[in-house]
């Protein structure tokens, strides 16, 4: 198998968005679960996504990971490799958005790369270097405060700078409109002047269509699902695709068994999502400080599953509101009760797959890498859109047999997302 395209994601969530949009716009994709063992069998694709979690582990960790999936992509022949990171740029300071683009330039020989997180279908955009998210600057919108990495600056130049060794420039939308030659002179002499990473402005499709066809003549590209739609239109522009066309429905045969949800992301939309899922299921809020304390109430949201799932799906919460987890992290410290809530939710994904569901829906990018580590699920392939940014996944190799999955980006979503996802799942 040749791919012509590689991706390393920063999240699960985020590599099925992206994985989810390669395949709309016409490349046949599989995410992996991080590099998967040999002798698992992947379908013939022109993409593959690598997901790993990394967004929140020091930026040492990230470099290493992401240099060796860039090793694994690039023995599987992609000469284009995209760091996926989140449209709403999540990290801190001491984030490896910056160590992560630096290292993949240095592997691919050095060279200028492309910086992005615009996805306009989800209302994210970038003007003279400052993300905007619906109608707001990233630091007035929610994202300013997320559990792990609040975002209290929209200038991504800045951002960027503060997490990287060389300096940081920027390509505006003035520059882009003027077509792929305009961008590639700038480009060519923000290089001269020793410039690693470069953001990218984008507020349109088109503008990602521009920054798609010029970076797909580099080896190295960051950014999130809109700078995927521009690379993956610019191959088939290119005629390298063969027309054997993505294809979706293969994977969402039904697996039967039971279906549940299982949410940790403390998001503006998860949080609503949750409210309206009551008026349909039973949902089950978890205690977050009996979390912390030890297994009970774990063992208390598996016996309250129990007493309902053949009824039809539950959904289990850890999920809470800002000041809810200020006050718990002001107790426990932001990473520790991260990582505590993450084990339990996993714990309870884990749970609940072993007592039959088959059909799991997860919010959360980090609860939805710890859940699908847990599981040990090794590869997906990718299903149709539920809601912009997440798709139906299918496992592929799971030793528990095929499972449709849902994984959920906090941020992603309409109201009923729950339901609307369990009503393609069947
Ligand atoms: N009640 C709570 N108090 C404190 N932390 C919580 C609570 N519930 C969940 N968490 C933690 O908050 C973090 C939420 O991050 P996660 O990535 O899962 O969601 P998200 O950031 O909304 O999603 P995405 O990264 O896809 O945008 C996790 O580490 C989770 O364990
Ligand atoms: O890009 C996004 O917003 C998502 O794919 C994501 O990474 C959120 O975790």
């Amino acid at each position: 198998m040749a791919i012509l395209l590689g991706s390393i994601a920063d999240d699960y969530t985020g590599a099925s968005d992206l994985a989810n949009t390669l395949t709309k716009n016409g490349l046949r994709t599989v995410q992996t679960v991080g590099i998967p063992d040999p002798a698992l069998a992947l379908p013939d694709v022109d993409a593959v996504v690598v997901s790993l979690k990394v967004r929140s582990v020091p930026a040492s960790d990230a470099v290493a990971a992401a240099a060796s999936a860039e090793r694994w992509l690039r023995q599987l022949g992609a000469g284009h490799v995209l760091y996926k990171i989140c449209s709403t740029f999540d990290s801190t300071d001491a984030g490896n958005i910056g160590p992560v683009t630096e290292a993949l330039s240095d592997a691919a020989g050095g060279g200028v790369v492309l910086v992005t997180p615009a996805f306009p279908e989800t209302g994210r955009t970038v003007y003279l270097g400052h993300l905007f998210v619906g109608g707001q600057p990233l630091n007035e919108s929610p994202l300013r405060d997320h559990p792990l990495n609040p975002m209290q600056d929209a200038n991504l130049v800045r951002v960027l700078t503060r997490q990287s060794r060389n300096a940081v420039g920027l390509i505006d939308l003035t520059t882009i409109a003027a077509g792929p030659d305009a961008v590639k002179a700038r480009l060519d002499a923000l290089r001269t002047a020793g410039i690693t990473a470069v953001i990218a402005d984008a507020i349109f499709e088109r503008d990602l269509e521009t920054l798609g066809e010029v970076a797909l003549e580099m080896p190295v590209s960051t950014g999130a699902s809109g700078l995927g739609l521009g690379l993956a239109r610019a191959l088939v522009r290119s005629g390298r695709i063969s027309s054997d066309a993505a294809t979706t429905a293969d994977a969402i045969r039904p697996v039967g068994g039971l279906s549940a949800i299982v949410a940790g992301s403390c998001s503006k939309a998860t949080l609503h999502q949750l409210d309206i899922a009551e008026r349909s299921m039973p949902v089950l809020r978890l205690d977050p400080e009996r979390l912390l304390a030890g297994p009970d109430e774990i063992a208390a949201a598996i016996s309250w599953a129990g007493d309902r799932i053949s009824a039809g799906p539950v959904v289990i919460a850890a999920s809470a509101a800002p000041e809810t987890v200020a006050r718990l992290q002001s107790l426990h410290g932001r990473e520790a009760s991260g990582h505590a809530i993450e084990t339990a939710t996993s714990i309870i994904a884990a749970e609940l797959v072993g007592r039959g569901v088959r059909r799991l829906v997860v919010a959360g990018g980090e609860t939805s890498g710890a859940a699908v580590d847990r599981l040990a699920i090794p590869a997906f392939l990718i299903g149709p859109e539920i809601a912009p940014g997440v798709p139906v996944l299918r496992t592929v190799g799971n030793a528990q047999g095929d499972m449709l999955l849902a994984l959920k980006s906090g941020n992603f979503g309409g109201e009923d997302f729950f339901t609307a996802a369990l009503a393609m799942m069947h």
